[in-house]
């Protein structure tokens, strides 16, 4: 039977994401720790010093540790927010403990805009994105809205690189992926 590669898509979105929320405290909190000591060597290889994180919720890998780690370096973090007028399109905002937040609203905690703060996205050096699913490939699925494969077209022509966070539960054997999926440069597995 052919099933329609959406609706596969839709599938393989609800089955991880029941998964990581199905993840124990404990078991959260050791890939945090894991993704967290990769991601620092991999900056610390890369020099990077503008890094694009996320604030995690759904059972995603959380990304505290790793951000507080940065502000202690003086590395600069910055978080996606949904732009106002482009639709499925994300700025990247700089993240410090002064940052007035709001909800956005798919519910996730993101910078109140404030034009001033827009980071240029073809600076960063590292983009850690979040993801729903992926293969040993590179491919990855998202929440369904696009922001990143918007975010990241033609990666390879920029001066960043776009680097994966997930839980090992979150991998497939080979994700259906389509015309517009960009495949990432390097995943870390918690
Ligand atoms: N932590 C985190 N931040 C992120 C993302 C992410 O995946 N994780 N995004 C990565 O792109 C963007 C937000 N994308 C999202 C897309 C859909 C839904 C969502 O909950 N969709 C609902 C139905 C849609 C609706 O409510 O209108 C759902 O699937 O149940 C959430 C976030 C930007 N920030
Ligand atoms: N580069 C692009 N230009 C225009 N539309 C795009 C682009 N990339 C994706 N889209 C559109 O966005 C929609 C969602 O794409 P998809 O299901 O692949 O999102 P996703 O990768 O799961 O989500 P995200 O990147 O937000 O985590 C699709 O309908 C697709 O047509």
């Amino acid at each position: 039977m052919n099933i329609p590669i959406q609706q596969q898509r839709q599938q393989i979105r609800q089955q991880i994401r029941q998964s990581r929320q199905n993840l124990t405290a404990l078991e959260q909190q050791k890939a945090e720790q894991n993704v967290t000591q990769q991601a620092l060597q991999l900056i610390e290889t890369r020099k990077a010093r503008h890094i694009a994180l996320y604030l995690s919720f759904d059972g995603e890998i959380s990304t505290k540790k790793l951000i507080e780690n940065l502000w202690q370096k003086k590395i600069d973090v910055y978080l996606p927010v949904l732009h106002p007028f482009s639709k499925g399109h994300l700025l990247f905002l700089k993240y410090e403990t002064s940052t007035p937040m709001i909800k956005n609203k798919f519910g996730i905690i993101e910078p109140k805009l404030d034009v001033t703060k827009v980071f240029p996205t073809q600076k960063l050096d590292i983009i850690f994105t979040p993801l729903v699913a992926f293969d040993k490939q590179g491919n990855r699925l998202g929440m369904g809205g696009g922001f990143y494969d918007r975010t990241l077209q033609n990666w390879q022509q920029k001066h960043f690189i776009p680097v994966g966070l997930a839980h090992a539960c979150q991998e497939v054997e080979q994700l259906p992926v389509e015309i517009w999926d960009i495949p990432l440069a390097q995943i870390l597995i918690g």
